[in-house]
């Protein structure tokens, strides 16, 4: 199901073959991860209070750094994704839907065409929250860099490239919250260098 969203995605954006990034997460060296998170209920938070006051964060925000995240809930709520303009919308839970997350290298990959969403998850004063999420990643030794098809010029490219064991490296000296993109950031050429 991964790599069938992964390749509708890569068609949406006209780039052949259809498997240019579901290859990177199907073969057998791939550094992919299962992750359960449970978030007990927390009484003590009133969740009928709209203005962002009286939160428990249950996970704080961050964006994952592989290719794409599948995730599944049961049905209590709490997952929020952050828009541009900085605010928080909630997704609804719903235990007989996945949702799908771009990640990092995806972003990375596309040039920014797939922007990687940052998210986080609220914890609930009443029931108690399960996720299951697939992290889908590449092998260790895959180079990142944006596709040669997405841009005209090297110039145009917004990242340097990196193997997948070093950005894995690089996160692990970060925090969780940071843009851990931003080292790899190509720095715009001033016009007078
Ligand atoms: O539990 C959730 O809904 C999301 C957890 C998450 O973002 C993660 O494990 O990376
Ligand atoms: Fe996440």
């Amino acid at each position: 199901m991964t790599c069938d969203v992964l390749e509708m995605m890569t068609d949406g954006l006209g780039i052949k073959p259809r498997n240019t990034h579901s290859k990177l997460v199907s073969g057998e060296n791939t550094d992919s991860i299962f992750r359960l998170n449970h978030y007990p209920p927390c009484p003590l938070i009133n969740n009928n209070n709209t203005n962002g006051s009286n939160i428990v964060i249950g996970f704080g925000e961050h964006t994952d750094p592989q290719i794409i995240s599948v995730l599944r809930s049961n049905n209590t709520c709490g997952l929020q994704i952050n828009l541009s303009d900085g605010s928080w919308i909630s997704v609804p839970s719903d235990p007989s839907s996945f949702f799908f997350n771009v990640s990092d290298s995806l972003q990375v990959l596309t040039n920014g065409r797939f922007k990687s969403v940052k998210h986080r998850v609220l914890a609930n004063s009443r029931k108690s929250r399960v996720s299951m999420i697939y992290f889908a990643g590449p092998s260790l030794t895959q180079r990142i860099a944006p596709l040669t098809c997405l841009i005209d010029n090297e110039d145009e490219s917004l990242y340097e490239e990196f193997t997948w064991s070093e950005y894995k490296n690089s996160t692990y000296n970060s925090r969780l919250s940071d843009n851990r993109l931003q080292p790899f950031e190509k720095k715009a050429v001033s016009l007078n260098d």
